[in-house]
């Protein structure tokens, strides 16, 4: 069967933007939301929103791949790409490449996309790398670019992309198309506009490696220059959770023109990856409500548990917070700890469920 790229109305895709309206209007709302939330928090507030909504960022699409690194190197790594107070620590090379690509997409968002920008991120991600030929270019290898299934003993070829002397074109062609519909009188909405980005860049498949990384690099940067501000999204972490349904969803389109079902894919997806910054950005006002009402009222324990309890971020401290939980991470006594925790109860700081063993405590978040 041929692949897509081989179709003679290649790169004409095909779609119903009917089918995606109700979609996009949900998008710009969300839009609207997140940079609503923002205004209201203070600059040391929108710096650490910024630190950790890159840094998820960068572990979720490096985890994607099952390159699984450490979120304090990536968050120190980000901090001193945007100019912040760091730690000061040594950060592996895999972590500050992917680190310093996230910086570049948010700070640098407005900028022209072209060969010189996508070559600059491939030399980021590919830092360390000694597997790899050619770093910072496109591929240059005889043999034909495959994606194939991890089973060694019975591999399947789920796609081959275009042979890499098609490459320069196709990436010309790719380069023009972007530009075009970037500025196009926004003839193609946000939400086809960075979907079809996304696509069309993974058919591609231009580098030896870091395609899917660079790929979803894309999609924050067509939202951002269409919004015109860079975009904080969750794109990968949503994806992350949800692996076989973004393969599946690309797979879809190996061999035909017609994209309805993908975009429809992308569609939801990008709504998921917004509401989860909604709520990150949420999470992050209600810390900072937080420790301004209650901040002196805590003890060096207290502040110490409770900041541990906020580190658990969005999805919170799973199964809540028990008295072993406390007493391990403050090091006190069982007196002191019940002592702690009945203070905290008090000052409604928070608020406790079950009973004996199974009394837990939660951040109060009324
Ligand atoms: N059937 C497919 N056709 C085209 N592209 C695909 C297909 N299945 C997956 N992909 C894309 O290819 C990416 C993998 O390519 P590559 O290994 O070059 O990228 P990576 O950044 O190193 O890895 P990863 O994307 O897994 O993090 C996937 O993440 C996905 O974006």
């Amino acid at each position: 069967m041929r692949w897509i790229w081989q179709d003679k109305n290649w790169a004409n895709f095909e779609y119903d933007p009917s089918k995606l309206l109700i979609y996009e209007l949900e998008f710009e709302r969300n839009t609207g939301k997140i940079w609503g939330a923002i205004q209201h928090i203070e600059a040391e507030g929108l710096e650490n929103l910024k630190v950790e909504i890159l840094s998820q960022e960068a572990v979720s699409t490096s985890s994607i791949e099952g390159e699984i690194l450490s979120r304090e190197s990536v968050q120190s790594s980000i901090r001193k790409h945007l100019g912040l107070k760091t730690d000061f620590r040594q950060v592996p090379p895999n972590a500050a490449g992917v680190a310093e690509m996230m910086v570049d997409l948010y700070v640098n968002y407005d900028k022209t996309l072209n060969h010189e920008m996508l070559f600059k991120w491939h030399k980021m991600l590919m830092n360390g790398r000694r597997d790899i030929e050619t770093i910072g270019s496109y591929r240059t290898h005889e043999e034909p670019m495959q994606i194939i299934s991890g089973n060694l003993s019975a591999p399947r070829v789920f796609y081959e992309a275009p042979p890499s002397g098609q490459v320069k074109a196709e990436m010309d062609t790719f380069l023009n198309w972007y530009q075009e519909n970037l500025t196009n009188n926004q003839k193609v909405s946000t939400f086809i506009f960075a979907g079809i980005t996304h696509l069309y860049f993974e058919i591609i498949h231009p580098f030896e490696d870091g395609n899917g990384r660079i790929g979803r690099a894309l999609v924050a940067k067509a939202i951002s220059q269409r919004i015109g501000k860079p975009a904080l999204t969750s794109f990968a972490k949503v994806i992350d959770s949800q692996k076989k349904a973004y393969y599946q969803a690309i797979q879809s389109c190996n061999h035909q023109l017609n994209i309805d079902a993908y975009l429809t894919y992308f569609a939801e997806l990008t709504l998921q990856a917004q509401d989860y910054t909604i709520r990150m950005v949420s999470f992050l006002i209600f810390k900072t409500k937080f420790f301004n009402q209650y901040k002196d009222l805590l003890n060096e324990r207290q502040s110490k548990v409770i900041l541990r309890m906020f580190e658990a971020g969005v999805e919170g401290f799973k199964g809540g917070l028990s008295a072993g939980n406390y007493k391990t991470i403050s090091g006190a006594s069982n007196a002191t700890v019940t002592r702690d925790l009945q203070e905290l109860v008090n000052i409604t700081a928070l608020t406790k469920t079950g009973t004996l063993k199974s009394t837990r405590y939660w951040l109060n978040q009324q």
